[in-house]
């Protein structure tokens, strides 16, 4: 099957997207890793699939797979890129779109200035939710690492989510540290892993190894964990300015009961087709 698709990016964060309302696509495990893989497929961090509502009161539905082959809840990212997709493809003409994930209903708005702000929801630090194993409920959780402490904060975004506070950002302690969090026992589900150095109450640098793919230029909901995690410990203002690797994300909780808002970039790098 000749399989049309077009190559985005949100911040580095790369997407191959493909529009599965004009024409059904359903694509098996192998299909995605070998499209995810940068040497024989396309390449990409995240697989997203466009596909008509299943509820009637949304505008879409889309799908998110890692290029390990895993369906995943939310994608901060990739919400945005999906957003501009449907908007320069004509499948809507609605600036504010009603779109429905594997985690549940968002909203995204598309502004002037082409940056998207999406409604990523509430964020969850009830261990259960993500799941992560805790014998009792805490602000952070103490976790082994190769008989090196580390404290984190876990958190679901809809996706899980663990933050680690550290003094400096380096490569050393992102590759080395992020897998083994990523695989721990404590996590069934496996977790997305973000690696959070404070500047200011209002400013932070980012690094997260993300569940199913490894270190990517940008998470978004990576972004938002670590500042909700940081509103949580008080270390951070509600307004923060994320600095990752790929560029900056504008991120704002103003507390329990309130969703995350989630403002940046999607980039259309290219249309292509493939046979699939
Ligand atoms: N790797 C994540 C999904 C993609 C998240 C990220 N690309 C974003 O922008 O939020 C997970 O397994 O939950």
């Amino acid at each position: 099957m000749l399989l049309k698709f077009t190559k985005m990016h949100g911040l580095g964060n790369d997407f191959v997207v493909v529009d599965a309302v004009s024409r059904k696509v359903y694509f098996n495990k192998a299909q995605i890793e070998r499209l995810g893989d940068r040497n024989r497929g396309i390449g990409f961090d995240q697989l997203l699939v466009v596909e008509p509502p299943s509820n009637p009161d949304m505008d879409f539905r889309y799908r998110i797979y890692n290029c390990d082959g895993s369906e995943v809840e939310h994608c901060g990212n990739g919400a945005r890129c999906f957003a501009k997709f449907v908007l320069d493809r004509e499948l809507t003409h609605k600036r504010v779109i009603d779109v429905e994930t594997k985690r549940g209903q968002m909203q995204l708005k598309i502004q002037e200035d082409g940056q998207v702000c999406v409604d990523m929801g509430e964020p969850s630090f009830i261990p259960a939710d993500l799941p992560f194993v805790a014998d009792e409920l805490a602000d952070v959780y103490a976790i082994d690492v190769a008989g090196e402490r580390f404290d984190l904060t876990p958190v679901s975004v809809g996706n899980p989510h663990a933050v680690i506070r550290v003094e400096a950002l380096t490569d050393e302690v992102v590759h080395r540290v992020g897998p083994i969090v990523e695989a721990h026992e404590r996590f069934p589900n496996n977790v997305n892993v973000g690696f959070l150095q404070i500047l200011s109450s209002d400013e932070v640098n980012l690094r997260v190894y993300e569940r199913g793919v490894g270190e990517t230029q940008a998470c978004g909901t990576g972004a938002c964990a670590a500042v909700v995690a940081g509103i949580k410990q008080g270390w951070l203002a509600a307004n923060v300015l994320v600095h990752l690797p790929g560029g900056d994300l504008r991120i704002s909780w103003q507390g329990p009961g309130h969703s995350i808002e989630m403002t940046g970039p999607a980039q259309k790098v290219f249309e292509g087709q493939i046979y699939l």
